[in-house]
């Protein structure tokens, strides 16, 4: 745990320095770029911020590599191997960012191994930062975080995201995932825009769940581990083993909120991110049956 300190503090200080340049671009008028549907945006400050901390990490660790949202936007191959990666998400909340709703996140996370060693997540207006290194602990801003242990579906809060999706299958189902889930009851549902804050906050317990369909590796790698060492659970929506790159994924403040939440959630098709992406007719999206 301690090898991969160093390169954590660095990963912090980084995010501070890219922070900047967002809080900057935040009030400033934006040209914003469409992806995969009306829904996924992208900005200059996006592309520029990735850049920014990809060269500062190459510059002080060369061989390491790298999955980053735009670049893989842009075309890079999305490859996790054993090497040391640094999964980087540099503004989560894009749509947030370009409607000034003041929750937008830094998610960087390294991987050696496949296995996650460290997670940061910066939540720039607030200026929150969270971090967890593998067996470490999860903090935010130094003070120690621990989920709400709440074991009772009935007496929870989940988030979850509509996200980009506009087709009428994922519509249908994310929908329908929230009426079935008010109808268990649950005491209320929420959204914040940024799958990176959606999460840690069940690692603080100010929410005991959330789950979601269609997210990318890159914005729920990070959290994921501060969920896990905050004291919580991460699942695949069905309730099987977690996978950063099958766009499912179920965080939670306990094992039986986790698994009451896999029995009453379906997931749309997705491809899984380390697809390829050639294979998929919309750019990588999620696949829809076309209702
Ligand atoms: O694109 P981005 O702002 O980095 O990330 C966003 C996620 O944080 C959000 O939870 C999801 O609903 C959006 O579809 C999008 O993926
Ligand atoms: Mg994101
Ligand atoms: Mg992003």
């Amino acid at each position: 745990m301690a090898e991969w300190t160093e390169c954590m503090n660095f990963g912090i200080t980084i995010a501070r320095q890219a922070s900047k340049v967002i809080l900057e671009a935040f009030r400033a008028k934006k040209d914003v770029m469409l992806k995969s549907s009306p829904a996924d945006l992208v900005t200059e400050t996006d592309q520029r911020v990735e850049k920014m901390l990809i060269s500062r990490i190459r510059e002080r660790y060369p061989t390491h590599k790298f999955i980053g949202e735009e670049s893989v936007a842009a075309g890079e191959k999305l490859e996790l191997t054993d090497s040391p990666t640094w999964i980087i998400d540099p503004i989560d909340g894009t749509v947030n960012f370009v409607h000034r709703f003041p929750f937008v996140a830094i998610s960087i996370a390294f991987a050696v191994n496949k296995q996650t060693e460290f997670g940061i997540v910066y939540s720039c207006v607030e200026d929150k930062m969270y971090r967890a290194q593998r067996g470490g602990g999860a903090f935010v801003n130094d003070v120690p975080l621990h989920t709400s242990g709440q074991e009772d579906i009935t007496k929870s809060l989940v988030v979850t995201e509509i996200g980009a999706e506009r087709d009428c299958l994922a519509l249908c189902t994310m929908t329908t995932n929230i009426m079935n889930l008010l109808a268990i009851p649950i005491q209320g549902i929420r959204a914040v825009g940024t799958a990176a804050v959606d999460m840690v906050l069940v690692a603080t317990g100010g929410a005991d769940a959330y789950y979601h369909i269609g997210m990318h590796c890159w914005d729920i790698a990070a959290s994921a581990l501060i969920v896990t060492e905050a004291g919580g659970v991460v699942l695949d929506t069905d309730g099987s083993e977690f996978d950063m790159m099958s766009r499912k994924v179920i965080a939670a403040s306990s094992m039986p909120v986790a698994k009451r939440i896999a029995q009453v959630v379906r997931a749309f098709p997705c491809t899984r991110d380390d697809e390829d992406p050639a294979r998929v007719n919309n750019g990588g999206h999620c696949i829809s049956s076309g209702l």
